[in-house]
Protein backbone atom coordinates (compact mmCIF):
# COMPACT_ATOMS: atom_id res chain seq x y z
CA UNK A 1 0.00 0.00 0.00
CA UNK A 2 1.08 3.33 -0.94
CA UNK A 3 -0.11 5.10 2.68
CA UNK A 4 0.83 4.12 5.95
CA UNK A 5 -1.31 3.84 8.70
CA UNK A 6 -4.45 4.28 6.34
CA UNK A 7 -6.79 3.05 9.23
CA UNK A 8 -10.43 3.93 8.73
CA UNK A 9 -11.60 7.15 9.70
CA UNK A 10 -13.24 7.02 13.58
CA UNK A 11 -16.04 9.13 14.28
CA UNK A 12 -15.45 9.14 17.59
CA UNK A 13 -11.72 10.54 18.26
CA UNK A 14 -11.89 14.27 18.53
CA UNK A 15 -9.51 16.36 16.72
CA UNK A 16 -6.35 17.75 18.96
CA UNK A 17 -3.39 20.11 18.27
CA UNK A 18 -0.06 18.99 18.24
CA UNK A 19 2.91 20.34 19.53
CA UNK A 20 6.03 18.69 18.35
CA UNK A 21 9.44 19.63 19.73
CA UNK A 22 12.55 18.46 18.29
CA UNK A 23 15.87 18.63 18.88
CA UNK A 24 19.10 17.27 16.72
CA UNK A 25 19.24 13.58 19.02
CA UNK A 26 21.69 12.07 20.29
CA UNK A 27 23.19 8.24 20.40
CA UNK A 28 21.26 6.35 22.45
CA UNK A 29 24.16 4.86 24.33
CA UNK A 30 27.53 6.16 24.68
CA UNK A 31 29.45 2.67 22.76
CA UNK A 32 30.91 2.93 19.82
CA UNK A 33 28.34 0.86 17.89
CA UNK A 34 25.53 3.30 19.23
CA UNK A 35 27.79 6.02 18.15
CA UNK A 36 28.41 4.58 14.57
CA UNK A 37 24.63 3.98 14.05
CA UNK A 38 23.89 7.67 15.34
CA UNK A 39 26.45 9.18 13.14
CA UNK A 40 25.77 7.64 10.02
CA UNK A 41 22.85 8.70 9.81
CA UNK A 42 23.06 11.71 10.96
CA UNK A 43 26.49 12.77 8.52
CA UNK A 44 24.39 11.12 5.75
CA UNK A 45 21.67 13.96 5.88
CA UNK A 46 23.17 15.83 2.62
CA UNK A 47 21.61 18.95 4.63
CA UNK A 48 24.59 18.47 7.40
CA UNK A 49 27.41 17.44 4.66
CA UNK A 50 27.05 19.70 1.29
CA UNK A 51 29.91 17.68 -0.07
CA UNK A 52 28.69 15.47 -3.50
CA UNK A 53 27.08 11.98 -2.53
CA UNK A 54 29.63 9.94 -4.09
CA UNK A 55 32.82 11.37 -2.56
CA UNK A 56 31.07 11.96 0.84
CA UNK A 57 30.03 7.90 1.03
CA UNK A 58 33.65 7.29 0.87
CA UNK A 59 34.73 9.68 3.31
CA UNK A 60 31.85 8.52 5.62
CA UNK A 61 32.08 5.20 5.96
CA UNK A 62 35.96 4.36 5.10
CA UNK A 63 37.55 7.14 7.13
CA UNK A 64 34.92 9.10 9.44
CA UNK A 65 33.08 6.21 10.98
CA UNK A 66 36.09 4.20 11.33
CA UNK A 67 37.81 6.30 13.65
CA UNK A 68 35.54 8.83 15.18
CA UNK A 69 32.76 6.56 17.01
CA UNK A 70 35.45 5.30 19.03
CA UNK A 71 36.43 8.93 20.02
CA UNK A 72 33.19 10.10 20.29
CA UNK A 73 31.96 7.36 22.70
CA UNK A 74 34.16 8.75 25.05
CA UNK A 75 33.42 11.91 25.06
CA UNK A 76 29.68 11.16 25.51
CA UNK A 77 30.38 8.47 28.61
CA UNK A 78 31.80 11.56 30.28
CA UNK A 79 27.97 13.46 30.07
CA UNK A 80 25.82 10.69 30.30
CA UNK A 81 24.48 9.74 33.92
CA UNK A 82 22.07 7.64 35.17
CA UNK A 83 18.89 9.54 33.17
CA UNK A 84 21.05 9.23 29.96
CA UNK A 85 21.91 11.20 27.25
CA UNK A 86 21.70 15.12 28.74
CA UNK A 87 20.05 16.31 25.34
CA UNK A 88 17.47 13.80 25.78
CA UNK A 89 16.49 14.22 29.28
CA UNK A 90 16.95 17.62 29.13
CA UNK A 91 14.17 17.72 25.83
CA UNK A 92 12.05 15.49 27.49
CA UNK A 93 12.06 17.73 30.79
CA UNK A 94 10.89 20.91 28.06
CA UNK A 95 8.07 19.00 26.60
CA UNK A 96 6.72 17.59 29.64
CA UNK A 97 6.73 21.33 31.40
CA UNK A 98 5.52 22.88 28.28
CA UNK A 99 2.72 20.07 28.09
CA UNK A 100 1.96 21.24 31.98
CA UNK A 101 1.41 24.51 31.04
CA UNK A 102 -1.24 23.77 28.31
CA UNK A 103 -3.10 21.25 30.51
CA UNK A 104 -2.79 24.29 33.09
CA UNK A 105 -4.41 26.35 30.75
CA UNK A 106 -7.56 23.83 30.05
CA UNK A 107 -6.06 23.09 26.75
CA UNK A 108 -6.76 19.33 27.10
CA UNK A 109 -7.13 19.03 22.85
CA UNK A 110 -3.12 19.83 22.88
CA UNK A 111 -1.04 16.83 22.40
CA UNK A 112 2.51 17.80 23.27
CA UNK A 113 5.39 15.25 22.53
CA UNK A 114 9.01 15.67 21.35
CA UNK A 115 11.76 13.79 18.51
CA UNK A 116 14.84 13.51 17.89
CA UNK A 117 15.81 14.39 14.02
CA UNK A 118 18.46 11.75 14.48
CA UNK A 119 18.03 8.46 16.58
CA UNK A 120 15.19 8.21 19.43
CA UNK A 121 12.31 8.88 19.48
CA UNK A 122 12.53 9.04 15.87
CA UNK A 123 10.67 11.73 14.21
CA UNK A 124 8.50 8.60 12.50
CA UNK A 125 7.58 7.03 15.45
CA UNK A 126 6.37 10.41 17.57
CA UNK A 127 4.64 11.16 14.82
CA UNK A 128 2.97 8.17 14.12
CA UNK A 129 1.79 8.40 17.81
CA UNK A 130 0.42 11.79 17.71
CA UNK A 131 -1.84 11.30 14.19
CA UNK A 132 -3.23 8.40 15.90
CA UNK A 133 -4.18 10.61 19.16
CA UNK A 134 -6.21 12.07 16.76
CA UNK A 135 -3.73 15.40 15.93
CA UNK A 136 -5.04 17.10 12.94
CA UNK A 137 -3.77 20.46 13.53
CA UNK A 138 0.76 20.06 13.78
CA UNK A 139 3.08 22.57 15.10
CA UNK A 140 6.66 21.94 14.86
CA UNK A 141 9.30 23.45 16.67
CA UNK A 142 13.01 22.89 16.34
CA UNK A 143 15.02 23.80 19.42
CA UNK A 144 17.55 25.65 17.07
CA UNK A 145 16.83 29.54 17.96
CA UNK A 146 18.88 30.27 14.81
CA UNK A 147 17.73 28.79 11.63
CA UNK A 148 20.16 27.02 9.42
CA UNK A 149 20.02 24.50 6.45
CA UNK A 150 21.49 22.01 8.60
CA UNK A 151 19.38 21.99 11.46
CA UNK A 152 16.14 23.94 10.81
CA UNK A 153 15.54 22.57 7.06
CA UNK A 154 16.83 19.38 7.94
CA UNK A 155 14.21 18.91 10.40
CA UNK A 156 11.63 20.29 8.06
CA UNK A 157 12.70 17.68 5.75
CA UNK A 158 12.19 14.71 7.97
CA UNK A 159 8.58 16.10 8.51
CA UNK A 160 8.30 16.65 4.82
CA UNK A 161 8.97 12.78 4.10
CA UNK A 162 6.65 11.36 6.63
CA UNK A 163 4.09 13.18 5.36
CA UNK A 164 4.67 11.83 1.57
CA UNK A 165 3.82 8.91 3.20
CA UNK A 166 0.38 9.99 4.42
CA UNK A 167 -3.08 10.33 2.50
CA UNK A 168 -4.33 12.36 5.44
CA UNK A 169 -1.91 15.27 6.27
CA UNK A 170 -2.59 17.70 9.34
CA UNK A 171 -2.63 21.62 9.28
CA UNK A 172 0.57 22.50 9.65
CA UNK A 173 3.16 25.09 11.22
CA UNK A 174 6.91 25.31 11.22
CA UNK A 175 8.61 27.85 13.15
CA UNK A 176 12.09 28.17 11.70
CA UNK A 177 13.74 30.39 14.28
CA UNK A 178 12.93 32.06 17.14
CA UNK A 179 16.79 34.09 17.31
CA UNK A 180 15.09 37.56 17.86
CA UNK A 181 11.87 36.79 19.48
CA UNK A 182 11.67 38.76 22.78
CA UNK A 183 10.62 36.33 25.15
CA UNK A 184 13.63 34.16 24.31
CA UNK A 185 15.97 36.55 24.67
CA UNK A 186 14.56 37.72 27.90
CA UNK A 187 15.05 34.45 28.92
CA UNK A 188 18.69 34.25 28.33
CA UNK A 189 18.83 37.88 29.92
CA UNK A 190 17.64 35.86 33.05
CA UNK A 191 19.74 33.23 33.07
CA UNK A 192 23.19 35.08 32.83
CA UNK A 193 21.33 37.93 35.33
CA UNK A 194 21.21 34.91 37.71
CA UNK A 195 24.63 34.23 37.37
CA UNK A 196 25.70 37.12 38.23
CA UNK A 197 23.71 37.84 41.18
CA UNK A 198 25.50 34.37 42.10
CA UNK A 199 29.11 34.65 40.45
CA UNK A 200 29.50 38.51 40.37
CA UNK A 201 30.47 39.89 36.64
CA UNK A 202 33.74 38.72 34.74
CA UNK A 203 35.81 40.52 32.37
CA UNK A 204 33.90 39.76 29.12
CA UNK A 205 30.98 37.44 28.35
CA UNK A 206 31.49 35.28 25.51
CA UNK A 207 28.54 33.70 23.49
CA UNK A 208 29.69 30.61 21.89
CA UNK A 209 27.36 29.00 19.23
CA UNK A 210 27.73 25.67 17.27
CA UNK A 211 29.52 26.69 13.85
CA UNK A 212 28.84 25.89 10.38
CA UNK A 213 31.16 25.44 7.37
CA UNK A 214 32.09 29.16 5.91
CA UNK A 215 30.90 28.50 2.71
CA UNK A 216 27.43 27.68 3.70
CA UNK A 217 27.31 31.22 5.02
CA UNK A 218 28.60 32.63 1.91
CA UNK A 219 26.05 30.71 -0.09
CA UNK A 220 23.29 32.41 1.67
CA UNK A 221 23.08 30.49 5.22
CA UNK A 222 21.35 33.01 7.38
CA UNK A 223 22.78 31.56 10.42
CA UNK A 224 25.90 33.40 11.28
CA UNK A 225 24.14 36.86 11.08
CA UNK A 226 20.97 35.37 13.17
CA UNK A 227 23.38 34.44 15.60
CA UNK A 228 25.10 37.78 15.44
CA UNK A 229 21.53 39.54 16.33
CA UNK A 230 20.81 37.07 19.63
CA UNK A 231 24.14 38.24 21.03
CA UNK A 232 23.43 41.93 20.24
CA UNK A 233 19.73 41.62 21.57
CA UNK A 234 20.90 39.64 24.84
CA UNK A 235 23.96 41.96 25.46
CA UNK A 236 21.49 44.91 24.60
CA UNK A 237 19.29 43.93 27.39
CA UNK A 238 22.29 43.27 29.69
CA UNK A 239 23.51 47.22 28.93
CA UNK A 240 26.67 45.87 27.94
CA UNK A 241 28.71 48.11 25.19
CA UNK A 242 30.16 46.49 22.42
CA UNK A 243 33.40 45.88 24.05
CA UNK A 244 32.38 43.66 26.76
CA UNK A 245 30.74 40.94 25.17
CA UNK A 246 32.02 38.86 21.59
CA UNK A 247 30.32 36.11 19.75
CA UNK A 248 32.25 32.97 18.72
CA UNK A 249 31.91 29.79 17.11
CA UNK A 250 33.02 26.33 18.16
CA UNK A 251 33.05 22.33 17.63
CA UNK A 252 34.53 22.56 13.75
CA UNK A 253 34.44 19.42 12.20
CA UNK A 254 36.99 18.47 9.18
CA UNK A 255 39.30 20.71 7.69
CA UNK A 256 37.60 23.24 6.04
CA UNK A 257 37.16 26.83 7.43
CA UNK A 258 34.85 27.12 9.25
CA UNK A 259 32.44 30.20 10.67
CA UNK A 260 35.08 32.44 12.86
CA UNK A 261 36.20 33.63 15.54
CA UNK A 262 36.82 30.09 16.55
CA UNK A 263 35.98 29.73 20.28
CA UNK A 264 39.11 27.66 21.11
CA UNK A 265 41.36 29.86 19.57
CA UNK A 266 39.67 33.27 20.95
CA UNK A 267 40.39 31.44 24.41
CA UNK A 268 43.91 30.22 23.90
CA UNK A 269 44.35 34.21 22.93
CA UNK A 270 42.28 36.40 25.38
CA UNK A 271 44.67 35.98 28.19
CA UNK A 272 47.67 37.74 26.64
CA UNK A 273 45.54 40.62 25.54
CA UNK A 274 44.91 40.93 29.90
CA UNK A 275 41.44 38.89 30.08
CA UNK A 276 41.88 36.71 32.39
CA UNK A 277 38.38 36.31 33.92
CA UNK A 278 35.63 35.05 31.41
CA UNK A 279 31.97 33.69 31.77
CA UNK A 280 30.59 31.75 28.97
CA UNK A 281 26.90 31.57 27.53
CA UNK A 282 25.71 29.07 24.60
CA UNK A 283 22.34 30.88 22.86
CA UNK A 284 22.32 28.60 20.14
CA UNK A 285 21.67 25.23 22.10
CA UNK A 286 18.48 25.32 24.15
CA UNK A 287 19.38 22.33 26.13
CA UNK A 288 22.89 21.39 27.87
CA UNK A 289 24.85 18.50 25.79
CA UNK A 290 27.51 17.15 24.38
CA UNK A 291 29.45 20.27 23.31
CA UNK A 292 28.41 22.48 25.71
CA UNK A 293 28.94 20.27 28.88
CA UNK A 294 32.42 18.93 27.56
CA UNK A 295 33.41 21.24 24.74
CA UNK A 296 32.75 24.32 26.55
CA UNK A 297 32.84 23.26 30.85
CA UNK A 298 35.54 21.08 30.07
CA UNK A 299 38.00 21.43 27.28
CA UNK A 300 37.90 25.37 26.48
CA UNK A 301 38.41 26.10 30.36
CA UNK A 302 41.16 24.30 30.70
CA UNK A 303 42.46 25.65 27.22
CA UNK A 304 41.83 29.14 28.99
CA UNK A 305 43.71 28.71 31.84
CA UNK A 306 46.57 26.54 30.39
CA UNK A 307 47.24 30.34 28.42
CA UNK A 308 46.86 32.22 31.45
CA UNK A 309 43.22 32.92 32.31
CA UNK A 310 42.22 32.55 35.95
CA UNK A 311 38.29 32.80 35.83
CA UNK A 312 36.46 30.62 33.60
CA UNK A 313 32.83 30.02 33.96
CA UNK A 314 30.48 28.43 31.77
CA UNK A 315 26.54 29.36 32.28
CA UNK A 316 24.58 26.49 31.69
CA UNK A 317 22.08 26.20 28.55
CA UNK A 318 18.70 27.66 29.42
CA UNK A 319 16.81 23.73 29.42
CA UNK A 320 13.47 23.36 31.32
CA UNK A 321 14.23 26.82 33.40
CA UNK A 322 11.18 28.55 33.96
CA UNK A 323 11.23 31.38 32.32
CA UNK A 324 12.33 29.57 29.09
CA UNK A 325 9.78 26.87 29.18
CA UNK A 326 7.54 30.81 29.47
CA UNK A 327 9.41 31.70 26.09
CA UNK A 328 8.16 28.21 24.44
CA UNK A 329 5.07 28.25 25.82
CA UNK A 330 4.26 31.77 24.58
CA UNK A 331 6.59 31.03 21.22
CA UNK A 332 3.55 27.90 20.73
CA UNK A 333 0.68 29.47 21.73
CA UNK A 334 1.45 32.66 19.21
CA UNK A 335 1.87 29.77 16.11
CA UNK A 336 -0.97 28.23 17.12
CA UNK A 337 -3.35 31.22 17.31
CA UNK A 338 -6.76 30.68 15.68
CA UNK A 339 -6.18 26.91 16.10
CA UNK A 340 -9.25 27.05 18.66
CA UNK A 341 -11.45 24.49 20.28
CA UNK A 342 -13.41 22.74 17.64
CA UNK A 343 -17.07 23.52 18.64
CA UNK A 344 -17.32 19.51 19.67
CA UNK A 345 -14.70 19.45 22.09
CA UNK A 346 -16.22 22.96 24.32
CA UNK A 347 -19.48 20.79 24.97
CA UNK A 348 -19.57 18.84 28.00
CA UNK A 349 -21.98 16.35 27.41
CA UNK A 350 -19.29 15.71 23.78
CA UNK A 351 -18.39 12.51 24.84
CA UNK A 352 -21.56 10.81 25.75
CA UNK A 353 -22.78 11.73 22.97
CA UNK A 354 -20.06 10.76 20.56
CA UNK A 355 -20.62 7.44 22.23
CA UNK A 356 -24.15 7.21 21.72
CA UNK A 357 -24.10 8.17 17.63
CA UNK A 358 -22.25 8.04 14.68
CA UNK A 359 -19.95 10.80 16.06
CA UNK A 360 -21.15 13.29 12.48
C1 LIG B 1 29.35 18.73 9.28
C2 LIG B 1 29.13 18.57 10.50
C3 LIG B 1 28.22 19.30 11.40
C4 LIG B 1 27.44 20.43 11.20
C5 LIG B 1 27.27 21.28 9.96
C6 LIG B 1 26.75 20.69 12.44
C7 LIG B 1 25.85 21.74 12.69
C8 LIG B 1 25.16 21.94 13.88
N1 LIG B 1 25.08 21.10 14.97
C9 LIG B 1 24.29 21.67 15.95
C10 LIG B 1 23.99 21.14 17.21
C11 LIG B 1 24.58 20.00 17.79
N2 LIG B 1 25.59 19.25 17.23
C12 LIG B 1 25.90 18.23 18.10
C13 LIG B 1 26.84 17.22 17.90
C14 LIG B 1 27.56 17.02 16.72
N3 LIG B 1 27.65 17.84 15.62
C15 LIG B 1 28.42 17.27 14.64
C16 LIG B 1 28.68 17.77 13.35
C17 LIG B 1 28.04 18.89 12.76
N4 LIG B 1 27.15 19.74 13.33
C18 LIG B 1 28.88 16.01 15.16
C19 LIG B 1 29.75 15.04 14.42
C20 LIG B 1 28.33 15.85 16.45
C21 LIG B 1 28.46 14.62 17.35
C22 LIG B 1 29.45 14.70 18.37
C23 LIG B 1 30.81 14.40 17.88
O1 LIG B 1 31.05 13.31 17.36
O2 LIG B 1 31.65 15.29 18.00
C24 LIG B 1 25.07 18.35 19.27
C25 LIG B 1 25.17 17.51 20.53
C26 LIG B 1 24.34 16.26 20.53
C27 LIG B 1 24.45 15.48 21.81
O3 LIG B 1 24.17 14.30 21.71
O4 LIG B 1 24.78 15.95 22.89
C28 LIG B 1 24.23 19.44 19.07
C29 LIG B 1 23.15 19.97 19.97
C30 LIG B 1 23.86 22.93 15.45
C31 LIG B 1 22.98 23.90 16.23
C32 LIG B 1 24.40 23.10 14.18
C33 LIG B 1 24.26 24.20 13.21
C34 LIG B 1 23.82 25.37 13.42
FE1 LIG C 1 26.64 19.67 15.42
FE1 LIG D 1 26.60 37.67 9.00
Amino acid sequence: MRYINTTKFDHQQPDKVGVLITNLGTPDAPTKPALKRYLKQFLSDPRVVEVPRLIWWFVLNCVILQFRPKRSAKAYATVFTDQGSPLLFHTQAQANAIAAKFAHAGRNDVVVDFAMRYGNPSMESVLDKMFKQGVRKLVVLPLYPQYSASTSASTFDAIAENFVKRRWLPDFRFVSHYADYAPFIAAAVARIQRHWQQQGKADKLIFSYHGIPKRYLTNGDPYHCQCYKTSRLIAEQLGLTSDQYLTTFQSRFGREEWLKPYTDETLKSLPATGVKAVQIFCPGFSADCLETIEEIGEENKHYFLQAGGERYEYISALNDEPEHINALYQLITDNIHGWQYSADSLRPDRAKQLADSKGY
